[in-house]
C-alpha cells in the first residue's frame, strides 16, 4: 500500500526527513563532535528511521573528510538513511572539474551531495561578486557534474524567501538552473531564520504552482518559528523537510527534528518514520544530547521530561478523570511519560495521582489525601519543595495516612540524640570537616566521629559508621548529589536553605528534601528522609 500525506502526496522516497545535526547541528555554538561523535549521532539518526544524514562538509572540514572516509570505509552500516555530503557549488569564474571542493563531495563517496547556492540576488552581487548568470551557471555546472558522477543531488536555496521577495525571478532562475541540470530536490532555505508561518507557507505554495518542482523546506529558528515553518511548508507544498537532532543549529537553531516529526506523524497522519520508530523519539533526542555533551532541554516539545508533567492542581483533576483531557497525544506514542507535580499548586487529585504513581493507593483516604494537600502547601510556603523529591513526598503521603490509621506508621530505624559539626582550617590551608553523631539504634546507643571534605560529607560518613553495623542494608545507599539552594524573601533577610540530596543504591534512585535556617541540619533533614526511605522500601521489598 501506498503511504500517502492527507493532500494525497505518496510518502516513502516521496517524502524525505532529512537530517542536518552534523552539519548545520554542529553550527551550534558550544557543539564540537569528534568523528567518533559524528558516527554514533549517525548511527541514533539511521536507527530512528530518517531518510538522509547529512555528516558534514568533505574538503571544508578535516573531521568531516575523515567521517566520510571511515563510514565509507565501513564504521557506518546505515540500514535505512543515505548518506549526504554538504558543499558549496563551484567558485565564481572558475571551471567545475578543478574545483577542490567540488572534488571533495565525489572523493567523500557519499551517495547524495547537497550543493548549497545563493539565491538571493543581493547575496550574488554583493557576497559572490558576480552576476545571476554566472551564479546560475555555477548551480547548473555543479549538479550536472555531480550527477554525472552518479550521485543525486539536492540543492539548498539560501536565503530563498528574502531572495524571492525581493527579486523573485533571480530566484526562481536559481531553482531552475538546479531542476534542468539534474537536481531531485530545491530546498527552499529561511537562513536567517526571519520568517513567519503564514507568509512562509504563501511562498511555498506559490513557488509549487509556478514550478511544479518538487520543494524541501529548511528553516532556521530566528522567530522561534522553525517548527511552525516547516510544518506549515509540508501543508503548502513541500515534500523534502531539513531539520535536525533537538534543534541545534547556527544561532538560535533549527527546526527540531523530533518536534517536526511528532507534529507530522501525530498530528497530520504522516507516517514519516518506519513502523514502531515513532516512540524512540525520546531516548534518540537524549542520547543525541548526551553525545553532543548538552543538557537535555526538559521542556522540549514531545521529548522534554516535562513535556507531559502536569503540575496545576485543576489539570490534574480532569486527568484523574481521563489523561487525554489535557495531554496533546498520549505520550507513550513518542516514548515519553506523563507525570504528575505535587506542589503548592496541588490539589486532592494531584496528590491521588502522585500517591497512585509512587505505588500507594490513597482513594479510600480522603481525609489523608486533604492533611497531605494542606501539608504540602504549608511546607512549600516556607520553602519545601517535592517537585523534585518524590521520596520526601512519598515519606508524607505514608505519615498522612499513617495518622488517619490508612498505612502502618513510618518508622525511622534510628533515633538522633544529638550530632555536632565542627570545621578545621588548618594551618597548611587545608579546610577538614569533622561529625560526630550521637544516635539510638538496635536497642544500643552509638556514638560515631568521621572526618570529610564538608559539613555534610563528615556528617554522612559519621552516620554512617554509626549505623551501618547495625544496619547493614545501609551500606549500599550512597550520596550520588546535593543541590543547595539560598532562598531569601523579598527584605532578603531571613534567608532560609533548601537542599536536595539525590542518593542511590544500584537498583534505585531517589531524591529527599531539607528545607532550614541552617545549611547542616537543613542537609541533615534531608539525608534522615533518604535513609528512612530506604528503609521503607527494606521492611515492604518491592
Ligand atoms: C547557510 C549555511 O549555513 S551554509 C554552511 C556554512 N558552513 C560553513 O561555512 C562551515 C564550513 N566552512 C569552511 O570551512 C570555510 O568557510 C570554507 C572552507 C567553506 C571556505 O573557506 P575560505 O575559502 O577560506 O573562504 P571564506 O570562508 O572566507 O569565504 C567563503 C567563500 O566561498 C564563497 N561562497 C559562498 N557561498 C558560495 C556558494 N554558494 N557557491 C560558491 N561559492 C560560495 C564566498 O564568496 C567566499 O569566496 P571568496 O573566498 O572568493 O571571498
Ligand atoms: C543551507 C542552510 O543551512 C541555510 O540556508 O540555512
Amino acid at each position: 500500500m501506498t503511504r500517502t500525506t492527507p493532500a494525497g502526496t505518496p510518502l516513502g522516497d516521496e517524502f524525505h526527513v532529512y537530517d542536518t545535526t552534523l552539519r548545520d547541528g554542529a553550527q551550534r555554538e558550544g557543539i564540537s563532535y569528534s568523528v567518533t561523535d559524528k558516527l554514533a549521532v549517525a548511527r541514533l539518526l539511521d536507527s530512528l528511521g530518517v531518510g538522509f544524514i547529512e555528516g558534514g562538509w568533505p574538503g571544508a572540514l578535516p573531521k568531516d573528510t575523515e567521517f566520510f572516509h571511515r563510514a565509507a570505509e565501513g564504521e557506518l552500516d546505515l540500514q535505512h538513511a543515505a548518506l549526504v555530503a554538504f558543499g558549496s557549488t563551484r567558485r565564481a569564474g572558475a571551471t567545475v572539474d578543478e574545483d577542490p571542493q567540488v572534488r571533495a563531495l565525489l572523493d567523500s563517496r557519499a551517495p547524495v551531495v547537497t550543493l548549497v547556492a545563493k539565491a538571493d540576488r543581493r547575496h550574488i552581487e554583493r557576497a559572490l561578486r558576480t552576476d545571476v548568470a554566472e551564479n546560475c551557471a555555477m548551480v547548473a555546472d555543479t549538479v550536472r557534474f555531480l550527477v554525472g558522477a552518479g550521485r543525486r543531488v539536492f540543492v539548498d536555496a539560501e536565503h530563498f524567501f528574502d531572495g524571492y521577495a525581493f527579486d523573485p525571478d533571480t530566484a526562481l532562475r536559481v531553482l531552475e538552473s538546479a531542476v534542468e541540470a539534474g537536481a531531485d530536490v530545491v530546498v527552499l532555505c529561511d537562513t536567517n531564520g526571519g520568517q513567519l508561518p503564514l507568509q512562509l507557507a504563501e511562498t511555498v505554495g506559490e513557488v509549487a504552482a509556478r514550478t511544479g518542482f518538487r520543494l524541501g523546506i529548511h528553516c532556521q529558528d530566528d522567530t522561534g518559528c522553525a517548527v511552525a515553518n516547516s510544518v506549515a511548508a509540508v501543508q503548502a507544498g513541500a515534500t523534502h523537510v531539513q531539520c535536525t537532532a533537538n534543534g541545534y543549529g547556527e544561532r538560535a537553531g533549527n527546526a527540531d527534528l523530533f518536534a517536526v516529526v511528532g507534529n507530522l506523524a501525530a498530528k497530520l497522519g504522516m507516517p514519516v518514520l518506519p513502523e514502531g520508530r515513532l516512540e524512540e523519539l525520546t531516548r534518540t533526542s537524549h542520547a543525541i544530547a548526551e553525545i553532543a555533551n548538552l543538557a537535555p532541554d526538559t521542556h522540549q516539545a514531545y521529548v522534554g521530561q516535562s513535556a507531559f508533567a502536569h503540575k496545576a492542581g485543576l489539570h490534574a483533576s480532569a486527568i484523574r478523570v481521563d489523561p487525554e483531557l489535557y495531554n496533546h497525544v498520549d505520550p507513550a506514542v513518542v516514548g515519553n511519560d506523563m507525570r504528575v507535580l505535587v506542589t503548592e499548586m496541588a490539589g486532592r487529585a494531584s496528590l491521588e495521582l502522585k500517591g497512585a504513581e509512587l505505588g500507594l493507593d490513597l482513594s479510600s483516604a480522603p481525609d489523608a489525601v486533604t492533611g497531605a494537600v494542606r501539608r504540602v502547601k504549608e511546607l512549600e510556603a516556607r520553602g519545601w519543595s517535592f517537585e523534585a523529591a518524590d521520596a520526601s513526598l512519598e515519606l508524607l503521603l505514608r505519615r498522612e495516612m499513617a495518622s488517619v490509621g490508612g498505612a502502618d506508621p513510618v518508622e525511622a530505624p534510628f533515633q538522633l540524640e544529638s550530632y555536632r559539626v565542627v570545621l578545621d582550617h588548618r594551618s597548611d590551608g587545608e579546610v577538614i570537616a569533622e561529625a560526630t553523631v550521637k544516635v539510638h539504634v538496635a536497642g544500643e546507643r552509638v556514638i560515631a566521629t568521621a572526618e570529610g571534605n564538608g559539613p555534610v560529607n563528615a556528617l554522612d560518613a559519621a552516620l554512617r559508621e554509626a549505623l551501618v553495623p547495625h544496619l547493614p542494608w545501609l551500606g549500599s545507599v550512597e550520596l550520588a548529589d546535593y543541590k543547595v539552594r539560598i532562598l531569601t524573601d523579598e527584605r532578603g533577610t531571613d534567608a532560609v536553605t533548601r537542599v536536595l540530596v539525590e542518593s542511590r543504591d544500584g537498583e534505585d534512585e531517589w531524591t529527599t528534601v531539607g528545607v532550614h535556617a541552617n545549611i547542616v541540619e537543613a542537609s541533615w533533614l534531608a539525608l534522615c528522609d533518604a535513609l528512612v526511605h530506604k528503609a521503607s522500601r527494606e521492611a515492604v521489598p518491592q
